[in-house]
């Protein structure tokens, strides 16, 4: 249906095609009562998304003071945030740009997602401390699938699992855009002659991302140099074919923001805005992102629904209210309850939890949550149940570094042969006192004799599946072929 058109229509976005995703065109929107009313009936300030000031989510603003309220409420704006494909996966990191730009869509705003697939091959020195490796031009298209692909699902998770009918249909709209499209075409000198003129060396050189660079030892190239001109000029770009006048980014985005700002003002005489949100750091202080070593991707083939679900579960309570403003949707007030009860027992790790289930909600849909809560109950509350209700994907998202073997199941296998099939045990009379010794498990359950002939439904489970852990958490996966479905 819908989700199925978009995901077919997705790879024809790039090199240019602007592709708009739900939401309708507004001169529809004129057309139709049914909508027209709900849409006037929209209160003004609900447009505005500064309200959600006491969230956390909209950390400053550019230029401070200006009249951003006044041209929310005035009617649907286009807001635009900008991604740079320089992984095949956007990561949490990259999550609350993500948010931010739901909240306008909620409000009734158009938003205009950005990928840089040129602007990835030059590297944005923002927030860096060293060069980024360089990227091929192959390399960014594929990336930029991968992350249209996460976007898109984050945006069809928001609208299916946390909209009623009514706000799913008040929704603006969402297109997604390359801006290789724009470069593509561009020849050099034409714009060095034409944009280029418009900056300022003595402007540029006082950027943070630049001046901290330079007092590095590392140093800065010319193309990373040019990255603030370059993302200057999208916004642009989008103010005049788009109509758009806010941008939204990370904290770090303020100077490549602020370089917009003066060229769009310059050229045009119109004022734009810049939105940030926060960067979101570990409890180290360190920012999540990639190059920190740390990250923890949306896509499902990087960081498993299971994984994202216990990244948010283990937060220290010191930063579960704030988390629980900034990834959720959650009211505010309900957010007070939450903290109410999770205060009187904080050791249940409530409001982790339920953290942790929307997030994954939102990154990976209902099935994705249910995946992770029954990956939790199989590994942490060792349930028999929610390991025989895995599918073989799931078990091996859950024991990742598992071995995994295909085996042909005999009459009279024993426990002995099952783990030399796995390789899960030495040859020799070792392998076999490790049984004897309580150090292997099959299924959660304690093996200790190594003749013991396998018991469908015990040590092979209904899905054709036995999980072998050796010591306290060495797992191997074994499928029998000739029992599985
Ligand atoms: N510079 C942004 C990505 C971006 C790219 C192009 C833009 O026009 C805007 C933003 C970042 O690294 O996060």
């Amino acid at each position: 249906m819908h989700w199925e058109a978009t995901k077919m229509a997705a790879p024809m976005a790039w090199g240019g095609l602007v592709l708009t995703l739900f939401g309708r065109p507004r001169s529809f929107l004129s057309v139709s009562g049914k909508v027209a009313v709900r849409i006037r009936s929209r209160c003004k300030s609900g447009r505005n998304v500064l309200q959600l000031h006491r969230r956390g989510i909209f950390k400053d603003i550019f230029p401070e003071g200006g009249d951003l309220p006044r041209l929310l409420e005035s009617g649907p704006q286009t807001v635009y945030c900008g991604f740079d494909p320089t992984a095949d996966s956007l990561h949490v990191g990259n999550l609350l740009a993500l948010i931010g730009l739901l909240h306008f869509q909620r409000a009734g705003h158009r938003v205009l997602v950005l990928l840089g697939g040129a602007t990835a091959r030059l590297g944005d020195p923002s927030g860096r401390s060293s060069e980024r490796e360089a990227v091929s031009a192959n390399t960014v298209q594929e990336n930029a699938r991968g992350i249209q692909e996460g976007i898109l699902g984050v945006f069809h998770n928001h609208r299916l699992c946390f909209c009623n009918d009514a706000e799913a249909a008040n929704l603006g709209s969402l297109s997604i855009l390359n801006n290789w499209s724009w470069y593509k075409e561009k020849e050099v000198v034409g714009f060095l002659d034409t944009v280029g003129r418009h900056f300022r060396m003595a402007t540029m050189l006082s950027r943070h991302s630049v001046q901290s660079r330079l007092k590095s030892s590392e140093g800065m190239n010319l193309t990373e140099f040019t990255y603030q001109m370059f993302q200057a000029y999208d916004f642009y770009y989008l103010n005049q074919h788009h109509n758009c006048r806010i941008q939204l980014g990370g904290t770090d985005q303020l100077g490549n923001m602020i370089s917009g700002y003066e060229f769009i003002h310059k050229v045009t005489g119109q004022d734009v805005f810049g939105i940030m949100v926060p960067l979101v750091t570990s409890s180290s202080g360190d920012k999540l992102g990639k190059t920190a070593g740390n990250a923890v991707w949306l896509n499902r083939n990087k960081t498993s629904p299971f994984e994202l679900y216990q990244y948010f579960v283990r937060q220290p309570d010191s930063n579960i209210e704030r988390y629980l403003k900034l990834f959720t949707f959650i009211p505010l007030a309900e957010i007070e309850s939450i903290m109410d009860i999770h205060r009187n027992d904080p050791g249940k790790r409530n409001a982790q939890k339920r953290l942790a289930a929307e997030v994954t909600k939102l990154v990976h849909g209902k099935e994705g949550l249910e995946t992770a809560k029954r990956c939790t109950r199989a590994l942490y509350h060792s349930s028999m149940d929610a390991l025989e209700t895995m599918s073989d994907e799931e078990l091996q998202e859950l024991f990742k570094e598992a071995p995994f073997s295909e085996n042909l199941l005999e009459p009279g296998t024993t426990v002995l042969d099952l783990c030399r099939k796995a390789s899960a045990i030495p040859d020799g009379p070792r392998g076999y006192q490790m049984i004897t010794d309580g150090g292997i498990w099959i299924n959660h359950r304690q093996v200790t004799k190594p003749e013991q002939v396998l018991i469908l439904g015990q040590h092979i489970l209904t899905n054709g599946l036995s999980l072998l852990r050796v010591g306290k958490k060495n797992y191997h996966i074994v499928k029998w072929l000739n029992l599985a479905e």
